[in-house]
């Protein structure tokens, strides 16, 4: 468990900024993604917890104090270097006089009983040819496979990750990806990411940041659909569902599947090599029909009931489509809405007409 009640305030280095007032508790296991706006205060949370920024208030992991007052009124603070935490920048941040090999055996001897060997994570990671390089020669992915290896020799009891695949190219993207969730179900993460497709891949629980302040902790799906929360905006765009793979015409480049009992298509150029795949529907992409639409290029029908709606500025509505345990968006015109008599409870068809694959 993590817990946290900590302020920060940056006034004094500019008059423009805010104070910033983070409070919350996560039940850290797999990763924990930290979301939010630009600007919203997340590197500022991150940094705080793990000691690099100071602040005020109290922090406890897994029952260890972290920083809070000791009794006689005096600041407890424990060195970051005590606090056991494996950190990963967007900036790979490696030596750049010693080779690849050396950088990752200071991580080893910093280390009590490490889980993981250099050999092992070079195999993992693809980089065993790359030991006795210079680290100025490699490329950013590599580097960053690197420095994410060095994170774990260090047998941290939480990994932190502030944007660590943002400025990487989809190969890989594709290697680490699979390789964090896997490391996740030994080691906790916390991880920054502005990628819907980081977050809906790899997070059970997201800690949802706003104006300087956490406003909510819970489910990704869960927090996409509360349209009491900020995230509501952007989430309305469209929303990531799961999708059962049930076979893969190659002819077609199509993938049969099932959303909550009900047949989906889904174009994709290869197989999926898992058993289900994440699809982003845009809001903008469902036609709602009160009727299945006949003779018409659309593969998919989906029945759905309209749980919820909102209004915006621009005379359009934002449905909230229930399927089953899943919900889809769809954006039409105020006119529809008023033609088709929609309401809360009504029961619609909603034809998606495209979709994209994210994992
Ligand atoms: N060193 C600093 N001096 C003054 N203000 C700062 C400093 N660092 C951050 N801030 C302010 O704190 C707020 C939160 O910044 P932070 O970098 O934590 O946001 P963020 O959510 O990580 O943004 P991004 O996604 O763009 O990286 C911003 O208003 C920012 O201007």
């Amino acid at each position: 468990m993590l817990k946290f009640n900590i302020q920060k305030s940056f006034k004094g280095q500019d008059k423009h900024s805010k104070d910033l007032h983070f409070k919350g508790e996560v039940d850290l296991s797999g990763v924990c993604t930290i979301f939010g706006d630009s600007g919203a205060g997340k590197t500022t949370l991150l940094r705080c917890l793990i000691g690099l920024e100071s602040c005020t208030g109290n922090i406890t992991f897994q029952g260890q104090q972290w920083l809070g007052s000791n009794g006689n009124n005096k600041i407890h603070k424990l060195a970051v270097e005590d606090r056991n935490i494996g950190v990963v920048f967007q900036e790979p941040r490696l030596f750049p006089h010693l080779n690849v090999q050396q950088n990752l055996e200071l991580a080893v001897r910093k280390a009590k009983n490490s889980t993981f060997t250099i050999h092992h994570l070079a195999e993992k990671l693809g980089f065993s040819d790359l030991l006795s390089h210079q680290t100025t020669q490699l490329s950013g992915g590599q580097k960053q496979r690197i420095a994410i290896a060095r994170a774990l020799l260090t047998n941290p009891a939480l990994l932190v990750m502030d944007e660590p695949l943002s400025s990487l190219d989809v190969t890989s993207k594709r290697l680490l990806l699979p390789f964090l969730k896997q490391v996740s179900e030994q080691i906790p993460i916390l991880y920054i990411t502005h990628s819907e497709h980081e977050l809906f891949y790899l997070s059970k629980q997201m800690l949802l940041v706003n104006d300087g302040q956490v406003e909510a902790i819970g489910e990704p799906q869960k927090l996409f659909l509360d349209s009491h929360l900020s995230l509501i905006k952007f989430a309305q765009q469209g929303l990531i569902l799961t999708v059962l793979v049930k076979e893969y015409d190659q002819q077609e480049a199509l993938i049969k599947g099932c959303l909550d009992g009900q047949t989906l298509y889904v174009s994709a150029e290869q197989a999926p090599t898992t058993s289900q795949i994440q699809v982003k529907i845009n809001s903008r992409d469902v036609i709602v029909a009160l009727q299945p639409i006949e003779g018409s290029s659309l593969l998919n029908c989906l029945s759905a009931q309209i749980v919820d709606y909102s209004q915006d500025n621009q005379k359009a509505v934002v449905l909230t489509l229930k399927v089953q345990s899943q919900c889809i968006y769809a954006y039409i015109t105020l006119r529809s809405f008023n033609k088709l008599k929609l309401s809360v409870g009504s029961y619609v068809y909603a034809h998606v007409k495209t979709m994209s694959i994210i994992n």
